[in-house]
């Protein structure tokens, strides 16, 4: 009996050190090498650190790769294209009725009276010198109404308005040459240079945006100059213009010296083989000497390149005579050739167009009628009489 109680306690000992000693022994066993992708087998789709190297493995031969997906085309800016600006005024004659009807229909209301006594004619000198068409020209307009009155019946309103529509238009002048000089020199290629000034805030950039679309719709190859470098803005506002009708901006660094962009502006152009560069230009008037002197030395360092094609003056027909100040201070530095004449959409004082005209000797080449982008229109003395008239 305790031979079989020995033999029993020797059995369970035996199966409890068999159930300790067979994991730990496995515990301390080394683990066979993995075998190496690529030196003991050819590496496969799906190997990693993890998968079973037992596990069967796609040979990269077969391996399936998914369809390229389509290269996300680039998205190109729309590029817009203005109608051509031929007949514009005419188009935009309602602009002018509606801004200029008080000035028009007065005129035309007093001169169709039946009887032009002393005071209706003081009433019309009034009402022109209201239209800031000035003194001299005032005088001259009625003295040549009155005489026409003497020998021709004006008492009906549509006599009064053709003899009306004749006298101004020949105030205005339709013999001075309104020509824009923003053709390529046939010569030697070069292109046409535009330099526009004015007094800040009278809409240099906004024109020069308008124009440069105006040249586009001719199919003329535009570069633009963002010589303002004095109000950062200014250059940001332009190459904005230039942007939407693909026409590039050359523009430095704020606060940079004005002259250097214009001569880079220019280079640009003449490298590119373009018709016209219109350059920008700061317009501050508070620091009068240091504006003209700026003004000067830019237009000087542009003749490096060549002469200057059009200087254009940038007046705001809502300043009235002040726009008179300007124009001369303006015109004792550069050259203008011409004037624009910018917000007539604003003001009854058409008038200036004649005023202004007179004041430098140089016509109304181009008129503001609008902040839209294709606001501006070369100026016909015909349109804008018919235009003031109603
Ligand atoms: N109603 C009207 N507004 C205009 C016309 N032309 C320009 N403007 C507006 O006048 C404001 C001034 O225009 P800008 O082009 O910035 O004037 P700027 O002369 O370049 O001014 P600076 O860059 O400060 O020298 C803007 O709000 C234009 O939209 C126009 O013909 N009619």
């Amino acid at each position: 009996m305790e031979f079989i109680v020995i033999a029993a306690v020797i059995v369970v000992l035996a199966v409890v050190l068999a159930v300790l000693l067979v994991p730990r022994r496995r515990r301390g066993q080394v683990a066979p090498p993995a075998p190496r992708p690529g030196v003991d087998y050819q590496p496969g789709v799906g190997d990693d650190a993890t998968a079973p190297v037992e596990e069967q493995r796609t040979p990269l031969s077969d391996v399936q790769l998914p369809e390229a997906e389509p290269a996300e085309a680039p998205v190109e800016p729309v590029i817009e294209r203005p109608e051509p600006a031929a007949g514009r005024l005419l188009r935009l004659r309602s602009r002018l009725a509606r801004s200029q009807s008080g000035f028009g229909k007065g005129l035309l209301g007093l001169l169709s009276r039946e009887r032009l006594d002393e005071d209706t004619w003081e009433e019309i000198e009034d009402t022109l010198l209201t239209a800031d068409l000035g003194v001299t020209p005032t005088q001259e307009l009625v003295d040549r109404l009155r005489t026409r009155a003497r020998v021709e019946s004006i008492a009906s309103p549509d006599a009064a308005r053709t003899v009306l529509r004749e006298e101004l238009v020949a105030l205005v002048d339709p013999s001075l040459d309104r020509t824009l000089r923003t053709e390529r020199h046939v010569e030697d290629g070069r292109p046409a240079v535009v330099l526009v000034v004015g007094v800040n805030g009278t809409g240099k950039t906004t024109t020069i945006g308008k124009l440069a679309r105006v040249l586009v719709a001719e199919d003329r190859d535009v570069v633009l100059g963002a010589a303002d470098t004095f109000r950062a803005a200014a250059a940001d506002q332009l190459t904005t213009w230039g942007d939407r009708v693909g026409v590039p901006t050359v523009r430095g660094p704020e606060g940079g010296d004005p002259a250097s962009v214009a001569f880079d502006a220019v280079k640009a152009g003449i490298e590119q083989e373009v018709d016209a560069v219109i350059v920008d230009t700061a317009g501050r008037l508070q620091t009068k000497v240091g504006l003209m002197d700026e003004l000067g030395k830019v237009k000087r360092v542009i003749e490096k390149h060549g002469a200057v094609d059009e200087v254009l003056l940038v007046i705001d027909a809502t300043t009235g005579q002040n726009g008179l100040v300007q124009a001369r201070v303006f015109g004792e530095v550069v050259d203008v050739t011409g004037i624009v004449l910018t917000k007539l959409d604003g003001t009854a004082k058409g008038g200036i167009v004649v005023a202004v005209q007179r004041e430098l000797g140089v016509p109304v080449k181009l008129v503001g009628l609008g902040e839209g982008p294709d606001d501006l229109a070369p100026f016909d003395p015909e349109a804008f009489v018919d235009g003031i008239l109603g």
